[in-house]
């Protein structure tokens, strides 16, 4: 695509972005709490929180592919403000729904859009942008690690003698010869039986008709069932259930699309050293031509300011004070008059305010009381909470500045149709011109370096006001030193990467203060607590969503999470938040997920997808791993604090815990005494409360007992519960259909994959891994040509193996309706029940 149909892309995406602000203000309007209202308030939050899900798939493609550098930076800011918005109103909809799957089935049906309009798009620039620190770090772990692996294969060569060296090559040399020596008595046995059969066969004499007979029916059945099976592909071409052959290899087109996507990517390098370039030139030349007289003309407008405020009023005015703007006042197109008033009038509102506040303060602690009794009353009688409505969002302000500079920027351009990939140099040179503006205002204005440290330059004028040291008429001093403009810009102190832990509060000194971060990381390495995580795209956790969902829930039927859903939840809870600091500091904040469900449901896949996806370390702080390691409370506390000080310093971070059950347990099992998996209990859960918007650091846990934990405990550590039931048949189709046409193209064609859906039934997707892996050895693969893969040859596999039973999952399930969110979600099915049986019961009434 050129230039030219992104630019048309984006202003048809402002389009949609326009009618989605406008929808946003009567969202904010409460709205009773009643089933038909509920519904048509959920209604609403799903149809926006689709269309900026389709908006946020725009941006990003727009982002990745447009080469002009200003457009790219307000895209940039609009990429980031509607992931920000589609987070807010998915946790919108878990407040409406109770619940952290939706059933969006009939929403994305009256909007005609599909099932793929569902999916979460994961910004491309995560991984793209990828800053070079986080590929060093990546560098460093994998050093570490290679010089411990070489160690520990030195010491284990070291440790065998030359005689078990000989004695093993001796055994293997054995071995092989011996396999080979039983193929080939294998080989002679069956001769001699084939030989045999032919001598006993041989008394059977077929009459040439007879034989020509069989040739016949061989040959003609062979002839109609491939007759049967061409037929079948073309009616199934026909109807669409496969694709024509032309359709199939489409990847020529394909690569040749990929390759221009990357083209473009390496002209957006270009083109933006280019911009930076621009940028230092421009800054510099409008300091020479115009900053000068910029400067002198604030003087001189600050100097008149005084004078007209003095010829108008008999005396000086105030300075404007710093937080009412200082200077800017002045530059603002007022009159002194309108200043004036503005000052006095703005002074006595401060004054207003403070005592408003204290009545305010006053009358929230007496309504909050008030509110408590109304809760807990209503909690006594099982009302539910009056009205709905969604928060006040911090994201739309920030849609709406970018919205609102496009609009004046870039819509009405006349290179639209084919749009010039360079920056502009008129709206650079307005962008630096009003920084330098900014600029110069704060030196004649802003801070001084006086002996009892800085002193705000307004102040400095302000001083010089009240003492009548200065002549502003003539602009001169009449005692004492002028105030001088400061000769550079303060420099506000870098925010340090190494700035103090804030995991240790008051107290003494964090023990690890004196140590450089560096040197803790790498005892994590050493020690197997940071380790380096597989590559796995999230895209790779295959499953398909619930098409039913809404008709369950009319039935009365509670829908469980499909893989599908499992996949967006990680997209939004672990990938957007952790992979850009602007979304995670503004977005609700969420410090950990725990990821519950049968063993092989892809738990760890998911964790290490969240890695690969944000780019973020995986510390391992799972029970099994903690074994025999910094024993001892002062042990453990000194564990918890480094992981999270190397976590946050290192940023985004991901901390793992596997079996997270067991630092919760109910009673902790005799074989496990020793291991003391509660140890790091009190600690992490302190550590986790002290997370604040920002720090890009992520608890995920996993389990598949939980009910072998304290539920209060658990459930106050981990702030979402996601349940990962057994897959349904659509998410099994589709894990078969994904896995063998991996390994074999067009698996799908020859093989019967909806029956093995069914029958595999109760399985989870690591089981259908597991039967795919058993049977595609090598050798079936490369027998593939001759002998076809049938479905049954995947049933003796699976029988093998062990499926989730049903008592298993509906336990899982029962303890989840236990947690806060699975009690809230029992507690409204019961309401809506009773509200349905009431207005039933109204209606017989009226009949
Ligand atoms: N939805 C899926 N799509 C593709 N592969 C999957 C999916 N779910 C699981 N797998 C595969 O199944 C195997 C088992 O997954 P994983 O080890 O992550 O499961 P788990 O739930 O963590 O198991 P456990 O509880 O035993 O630790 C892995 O090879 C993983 O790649």
């Amino acid at each position: 695509m050129s230039e030219g149909a992104y630019q048309r892309l984006w202003d048809s995406s402002h389009v949609t972005l326009q009618e989605l602000l406008d929808q946003e203000q009567p969202l904010l309007e409460p709205v009773p709490n009643r089933e038909r209202e509920r519904q048509s308030f959920q209604y609403r939050l799903s149809s926006l929180y689709l269309y900026y899900l389709g908006l946020l798939r725009r941006f990003d493609t727009l982002y990745d592919q447009m080469v002009q550098p200003q457009k790219r930076r307000l895209l940039r800011r609009l990429l980031d403000g509607v992931a920000g918005r589609v987070l807010e109103l998915k946790d919108e909809l878990v407040r409406a729904d109770l619940c952290e799957n939706h059933c969006l089935d009939h929403v994305l049906h009256d909007l005609k859009l599909t099932p793929a309009d569902l999916e979460v798009p994961i910004p491309k620039y995560f991984q793209l942008e990828q800053s070079s620190i986080l590929r060093e770090r990546g560098q460093i772990l994998a050093e570490i690690l290679s010089k411990m692996e070489t160690l520990s294969l030195k010491e284990s060569f070291l440790e065998m003698h030359r005689t078990d060296a000989i004695i093993l090559l001796q055994s293997a040399e054995r071995a092989r010869q011996g396999r080979l020596r039983a193929t080939f008595m294998r080989e002679i046995r069956r001769e001699e039986e084939r030989n045999q059969k032919m001598r006993e066969d041989g008394r059977h004499k077929f009459s040439q008709d007879q034989a020509a007979i069989t040739i016949q029916k061989v040959w003609r059945g062979y002839l109609q069932r491939k007759r049967t099976l061409q037929d079948r592909q073309t009616e199934m071409e026909f109807i669409g259930m496969l694709p024509l052959p032309n359709q199939v290899a489409p990847l020529g087109v394909k690569t040749i699309a990929c390759l221009g996507d990357s083209v473009r990517r390496l002209l957006q390098v270009e083109k933006e050293q280019e911009y930076q370039l621009a940028m230092v030139k421009t800054q510099d030349t409008l300091k020479e031509t115009e900053g000068p007289d910029m400067k002198e003309k604030m003087k001189e407008q600050i100097r008149q300011w005084f004078i007209e405020c003095h010829a108008l009023t008999g005396r000086f005015p105030d300075y404007p004070d710093e937080s009412l703007g200082g200077s800017y006042m002045i530059f603002a197109d007022k009159t002194p008059e309108q200043v004036k008033m503005e000052l006095e009038i703005q002074a006595q509102e401060g004054k207003k305010k403070d005592q408003e506040k204290n009545k305010e303060k006053e009358k929230e602690k007496t309504e909050n009381k008030k509110k408590k009794k109304e809760k807990e009353e209503k909690t006594k009688g099982g009302e539910a909470d009056a009205t709905l409505k969604v928060m006040p969002s911090k994201f739309v302000p920030m849609i709406n500045a970018g919205h609102e500079e496009y609009m004046n920027l870039w819509k009405n351009r006349n290179d639209s149709v084919h749009p010039n990939p360079s920056f502009d140099p008129e709206t650079l040179r307005e962008e630096k011109r009003k920084e330098m503006e900014q600029e110069i205002r704060i030196q004649s204005t802003c801070c001084r370096q006086t002996a009892s440290g800085p002193v705000g330059w307004c102040r400095v004028w302000r001083r010089w006001l009240s003492s009548g040291t200065v002549d502003v008429f003539n602009h001169r001093v009449l005692g004492g030193r002028a105030p001088q403009p400061p000769l550079r810009m303060p420099v506000a102190p870098l925010h340090s990467s190494l700035s103090p832990c804030p995991f240790v509060l008051g107290g003494p000194a964090p023990p690890t203060s004196a140590r450089p971060v560096d040197s803790l990381f790498k005892e994590l390495v050493m020690f197997g607590f940071l380790k380096k995580s597989e590559t796995v795209a999230l895209k790779d956790y295959v499953g398909d969503c619930l098409y039913l969902g809404s008709t369950l829930n009319l039935a009365k039927k509670l829908p469980m999470p499909s893989l599908f859903d499992i996949r967006q939840n990680i997209a939004l809870y672990g990938v957007l938040r952790l992979g850009s600091p602007d979304i995670h500091s503004m977005a609700p904040l969420i410090r950990s997920i725990l990821l519950v469900g049968p063993p092989g449901m892809g738990k760890k896949m998911l964790v290490k997808a969240v890695c690969t996806e944000t780019g973020a370390n995986l510390f391992d702080l799972s029970p099994d791993n903690l074994q025999g390691k910094y024993p001892g409370k002062a042990g453990v506390q000194m564990l918890v604090h480094m992981v999270f000080k190397v976590a946050r310093l290192f940023q985004p971070s991901v901390i793992w815990i596997g079996n997270a059950e067991k630092n919760f347990y109910k009673k902790v099992p005799k074989e496990e005494k020793e291991m003391d998996p509660k140890r790091i209990k009190k600690d992490l859960t302190k550590a986790l409360r002290l997370l604040s918007p920002g720090d890009r650091v992520m608890l995920i846990g996993t389990t598949d007992r939980p009910q072998l934990a304290e539920t209060k405990g658990l459930c106050r550590a981990y702030e979402r519960i996601l349940l990962m039931p057994r897959p349904d048949y659509a998410s099994r189709y589709v894990l078969w259909k994904h896995m063998l046409e991996a390994q074999v193209s067009q698996a799908a064609q020859s093989l019967d994959i909806s029956a093995l859906a069914k029958v595999s039934d109760g399985y989870t997707p690591g089981h259908i891994v597991q039967a795919i892996q058993s049977v595609l050895t090598e050798r079936r693969l490369l027998q593939l040509s001759k002998r076809p893969l049938v479905a049954s040859e995947f049933l003796g596999h699976l029988a093998k193996l062990e499926p989730v039973y049903r008592e298993e999952e509906e336990a899982l399930k029962d303890w989840y309706f236990k947690t806060p969110m699975g009690k809230k979600m029992m507690k409204l099915s019961k309401d809506q029940d009773a509200e349905e049986a009431k207005l039933a019961k109204e209606k017989k009434k009226r009949k």
